[in-house]
């Protein structure tokens, strides 16, 4: 390993790049973003971490197993040992690392299926002509494809699956903070708007069993939340409501929570689905919108929102925000702010009507 004393517990690609590099040439450690995929796509795509579980393996065994040319496969795990996903315990013989757990098939805290959705061909597209966006501010997936994001999800419904599921998986570093932080019990009927198969309802379900909720969406998306809702033992108290978000939200709840959908839209499209969710509070003084996304934070700071933010650009035409954007977006809505979280992660923002 290479690099700074302090660098001492980072290990595999992240600790590749010596730090007395020419800073010129450690633009190349940029690269290996493409390489680390592309990777690990076929390792997950063989299930090599599932026949990993029980112990290491050699990659001839995994090989014969998974159907798999033996030297090509040993180059791809041996790559993925380089990651520090997976490491050589001996020649040619690999074992799952801690990390490498996240690549397993239904234990807790996996990311499997963000892992295959963010690595999809579709999600790759839009970035081979990220220009086309740079030039014209509309989304590369659409000049791909012909068609926006979610159409394409509704005519390819095994693409749909794959974003539902990876969705399921949506824990980016930040979300168990916000669940540990914020007292959801101080409301008794929480409505998910955009909340996919109510995976994040049934976790404010589960943590406060004096809430009850609806998970809004799409009627092919809510569809799949009753088993996710007995799944986490709170069907008794969630409901699926099909709906789209643009022509009506469901009226009748203390709390309207949305999570990670305002940023898939523009300011325009984002100002539509707040505005229904006004109307949805009509009168309520004490309802709140609960805005979970990420918060921007100014000129040079460290923010992994400044990267998904070219996701939400090249995909959907969404974007992140700061607390300016997200203050004028609620405002126009006729929300006026109610806390004050720190920004440079995900944060959630409590608004309250005007
Ligand atoms: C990025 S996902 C976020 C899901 C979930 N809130 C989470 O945090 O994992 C955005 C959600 O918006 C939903 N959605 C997109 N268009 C919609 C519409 N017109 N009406 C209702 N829901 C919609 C999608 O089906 C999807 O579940």
């Amino acid at each position: 390993m290479h690099g700074a004393e302090d660098d001492s517990e980072v290990t595999g690609v992240l600790s590749w790049f010596p730090v007395e590099l020419p800073p010129a040439q450690r633009v190349i450690g940029l690269f290996v973003g493409k390489w680390t995929i592309g990777a690990l796509r076929p390792v997950v795509q063989l299930g090599i971490p599932d026949l990993l579980a029980e112990g290491p393996r050699t990659a001839t065994d995994l090989a014969q197993q998974t159907g798999a040319d033996a030297d090509a496969l040993y180059r791809v795990l041996r790559c993925a040992a380089a990651t520090g996903v997976l490491a050589e315990t001996a020649e040619r013989a690999f074992a799952l690392t801690a990390a490498g757990q996240g690549l397993r098939t239904g234990v807790e805290g996996s990311v499997r299926d963000m892992f295959l959705f963010a690595s999809d061909p579709m999600m790759w597209r839009p970035y081979e002509n990220l220009l086309h966006s740079v030039r014209t501010g509309a989304p590369a997936f659409d000049d791909a494809f012909g068609e926006t994001f979610f159409d394409h999800l509704r005519a390819h419904p095994g693409s749909a699956a794959l974003f539902d599921r990876a969705m399921v998986q949506n824990h980016y570093p930040g979300t168990d903070r916000i669940f540990e932080r914020f007292d959801f019990s101080r409301f008794r009927r929480i409505a998910d708007v955009g909340g996919g198969r109510g995976q994040f309802l049934a976790e404010v379900l589960a943590r406060h069993p004096g809430c009850t909720g609806a998970v809004c969406d799409q009627p092919q998306v809510v569809a799949e939340a009753k088993a996710e809702f007995e799944r986490r033992g709170v069907a008794d108290r969630a409901t699926a409501v099909a709906t789209d978000f643009f022509a009506s939200v469901p009226a009748g709840y203390d709390a309207y929570f949305i999570k990670h959908t305002l940023h898939n839209w523009s300011d325009h499209d984002a100002g539509r689905i707040l505005t229904r969710v006004r109307e949805a509070v009509g009168t309520r003084e004490d309802a709140r919108l609960l805005i979970v996304d990420a918060l921007l934070t100014g000129p040079g700071a460290w923010d992994l929102g400044k990267l998904t933010d070219i996701e939400m650009m090249a995909v959907l035409g969404g974007r992140e925000r700061d607390r300016e954007e997200w203050n004028r977006l609620a405002a126009a809505a006729g929300f006026a702010p109610a806390n004050d979280p720190a920004p440079g992660d995900l944060a959630l923002l409590e608004y309250r009507p005007v």
